[in-house]
C-alpha cells in the first residue's frame, strides 16, 4: 500500500541529492528525500570539508618546521589531536541539523533509514511505501570491502576524521588519495607511518615524475613505502595490531596501533534493492545514458559517484551530474548531457599535487606533436621564499594548435593554480595566450608564464 506520492524522490543527501531536490522543489514540484545517516553526504559530513581542516593542519605545522630559524621562530610546532577534532567538529557538528532544515524550508518532506526499491517506481524506507513519479540515486560510494582476515580491525575514513588522539604506529592500506593525504597529517603529528600500495608506486593516476618527487619528500618527513605489496591479514596482539603484508614472496609484518582503510571506495548500492526497481548496475554503478537517465527503468535518474559514468569520483563531478538531471528530470525529450570539461584533481598533501586534462601517456597516444614541457621548481624563487624544497610541473602542449593537453602541479598553491589550467582547457585558450596574460606579482599565479 503506498503511504505517500511525491513528484520526485530523492536517495541520499550529499552534494548530488541536495542540488536536485531543492531546484526540483523551487520548481513547484513535491520532493522527498531519504537519507540512511546524518543529512549532509560525505563531502560535508566525511570526506573533502572535514578533511580539508586535518590537512590545514599538517600544511601549518610543516611549514612552521621547514621556516623555523628563518622566517620565523617556533618552538615545538605540533598537532594537538584533541583540539584539532573538535576544531573540526564546528564545521561538521552543524552540518546535520542545518542540511534537513534546509530542505524542509523548501516543503521537502524528509525520511530517515534505508531507501530500498519495492518496485519501479516505489521505494521502502523505514516501513513506510513512497511512491516517485521519478527517482533520483545518489548514494554516494564506500570504502571497498577487503577480503582480507581482520577486516573488522580495519579503520575506515569516517572513523579516521572522528579519532580522540592518534596512536604512534599507523600503517595504511593502499597509497592513492585518502592514504597520501591522511598520512601527511599523521606524520606531521610525529607518528611512525607506513603506506602499503599494490602498485609500483603511489597515485598511479598523477605524473610518475611529480609523484616520485613527492615521494621523496613523504620520506623526508618519515613516511615509510611498501610498495607492490598487498596487505594479507591484520591481527590483534598484546600492543594493537599487527598487519601481514604479501611483498610477492617477501612476506613481512609491521607493527601498529591503528591500520586505515585507503584501498579504494565502490558505489554504495547494495542495499537499494535495484533489481526490484529494474535499475540495472555493475562493479562500476549504476548503469546510465548520456542524461543520467537509468539505461532499464526511464522514471529512474542517478548521479554522482554511484554512477558508472567514467569520470572520477569527486565533488564537482557530483555536481555537474545534477545540474544535468535539473535539466532532463521532467523533460518530454531529456538531451542534456554533463558537460565536464576537463577534471581537477588535487591531492591535499604539503605540498599539493594537482592534475588536470591528458597524462603524459595519454597525451603521446593521443597526438603526435606533444610538446612536455617538466621542470623541477624547487629552486625557483617563489618556492624558495616558502623554504619548501618540494615542487614541480609538466605541462602536455599540441604543438599543432598550442592547446593545453594537460597540467601537472606540485608545489606551493598547485591547488589553486590548477583552476587557471582548467579553466584555459575548457574555454580553449593556447600556452600564448596564457603567457601573454599579466598575473598579479608575486603570486604563484604568475608562474604559470613560465610553465607554458
Ligand atoms: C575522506 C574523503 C575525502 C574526500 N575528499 C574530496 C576532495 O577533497 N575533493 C573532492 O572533490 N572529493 C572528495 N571526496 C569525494 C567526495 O566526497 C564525493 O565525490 C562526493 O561526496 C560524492 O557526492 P554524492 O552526492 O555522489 O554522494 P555522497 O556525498 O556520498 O552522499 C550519498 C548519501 O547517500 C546516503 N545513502 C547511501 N545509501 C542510502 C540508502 N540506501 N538510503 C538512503 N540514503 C543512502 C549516504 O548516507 C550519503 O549521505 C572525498 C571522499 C572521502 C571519503
Ligand atoms: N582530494 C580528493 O579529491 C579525494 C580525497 C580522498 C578521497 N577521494 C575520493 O575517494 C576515492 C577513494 O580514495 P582512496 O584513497 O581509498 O582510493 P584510490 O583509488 O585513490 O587509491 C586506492 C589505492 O589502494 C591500492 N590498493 C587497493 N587494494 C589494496 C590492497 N589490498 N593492498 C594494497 N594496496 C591496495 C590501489 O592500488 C590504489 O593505489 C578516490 O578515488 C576519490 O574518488 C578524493
Amino acid at each position: 500500500m503506498i503511504d505517500h506520492s511525491f513528484d520526485l524522490i530523492v536517495i541520499g543527501t550529499g552534494p548530488a541529492a541536495g542540488t536536485v531536490a531543492k531546484k526540483t522543489a523551487e520548481s513547484g514540484k513535491s520532493v522527498a528525500v531519504v537519507e540512511s545517516r546524518g543529512f549532509g553526504g560525505t563531502c560535508a559530513l566525511r570526506g573533502c570539508n572535514p578533511k580539508k581542516v586535518f590537512t590545514n593542519a599538517g600544511k601549518l605545522v610543516d611549514q612552521a618546521i621547514r621556516a623555523n630559524g628563518s622566517l620565523a621562530t617556533f618552538h615545538h610546532p605540533q598537532i594537538d589531536w584533541g583540539n584539532l577534532l573538535a576544531f573540526k567538529q564546528q564545521f561538521t557538528r552543524p552540518v546535520t541539523q542545518k542540511s534537513e532544515a534546509s530542505f524542509q524550508k523548501r516543503g521537502i518532506r524528509t525520511f530517515h533509514g534505508i531507501a530500498r526499491f519495492s518496485g519501479p517506481d516505489t521505494i521502502r524506507v523505514d516501513g513506510v511505501e513512497l511512491r516517485g513519479e521519478r527517482i533520483f540515486i545518489a548514494t554516494g560510494s564506500m570504502p571497498s570491502p577487503l577480503q582480507i582476515q581482520g577486516s573488522d580491525l580495519v579503520t575506515r575514513s569516517d572513523a579516521f576524521l572522528e579519532m580522540e588522539t592518534m596512536p604512534s604506529q599507523v600503517t595504511f592500506i593502499g597509497g592513492g588519495y585518502i592514504s597520501m593525504e591522511f598520512a601527511h597529517v599523521v606524520a606531521r603529528f610525529g607518528s611512525r607511518v607506513v603506506i602499503v600500495d599494490s602498485n609500483e608506486r603511489p597515485l598511479m593516476r598523477f605524473d610518475a615524475d611529480l609523484v616520485g618527487q613527492l615521494v621523496d619528500r613523504s620520506r623526508q618527513i618519515g613516511i615509510e613505502f611498501t610498495m607492490q605489496s598487498k596487505v594479507t591479514g591484520v591481527t590483534r596482539t598484546k600492543d594493537g595490531l599487527s598487519v601481514s603484508i604479501d611483498g610477492s614472496g617477501d612476506d613481512q609484518t609491521v607493527e601498529s596501533q591503528l591500520v586505515v582503510h585507503g584501498a579504494g571506495r565502490v558505489p554504495n548500492i547494495v542495499d537499494l534493492d535495484l533489481a526490484a526497481g529494474s535499475v540495472d548496475f555493475g562493479e562500476q554503478g549504476i548503469e546510465v545514458d548520456e542524461t543520467m537517465r537509468s539505461v532499464s527503468n526511464p522514471r529512474v535518474f542517478a548521479g554522482g559517484d554511484c554512477v558508472h559514468s567514467g569520470m572520477p569520483r569527486l565533488t564537482p563531478v557530483a555536481n555537474e551530474e545534477a545540474r544535468i538531471v535539473v535539466k532532463n528530470l521532467f523533460s518530454e525529450t531529456p538531451d542534456t548531457a554533463p558537460d565536464y570539461g576537463a577534471v581537477p584533481a588535487v591531492v591535499f598533501t604539503t605540498p599539493c599535487l594537482a592534475a588536470v586534462g591528458l597524462t603524459q601517456a595519454q597525451a603521446l597516444e593521443q597526438y603526435p606533436n606533444v610538446d612536455v614541457r617538466y621542470e623541477d621548481t624547487s629552486t625557483w624563487g617563489s618556492v624558495r621564499k616558502t623554504r619548501l624544497d618540494c615542487a614541480g610541473y609538466k605541462v602536455l602542449v599540441d604543438k599543432q594548435t598550442d592547446r593545453i593537453l594537460g597540467a601537472h602541479l606540485l608545489g606551493p598553491a598547485a591547488e589553486e593554480t590548477i583552476n587557471l589550467f582548467a579553466l584555459a582547457m575548457k574555454f580553449g585558450l593556447t600556452a600564448t595566450d596564457l603567457k601573454s596574460t599579466l598575473f598579479a606579482f608575486p603570486t604563484f599565479a604568475s608562474d604559470v608564464r613560465r610553465m607554458v
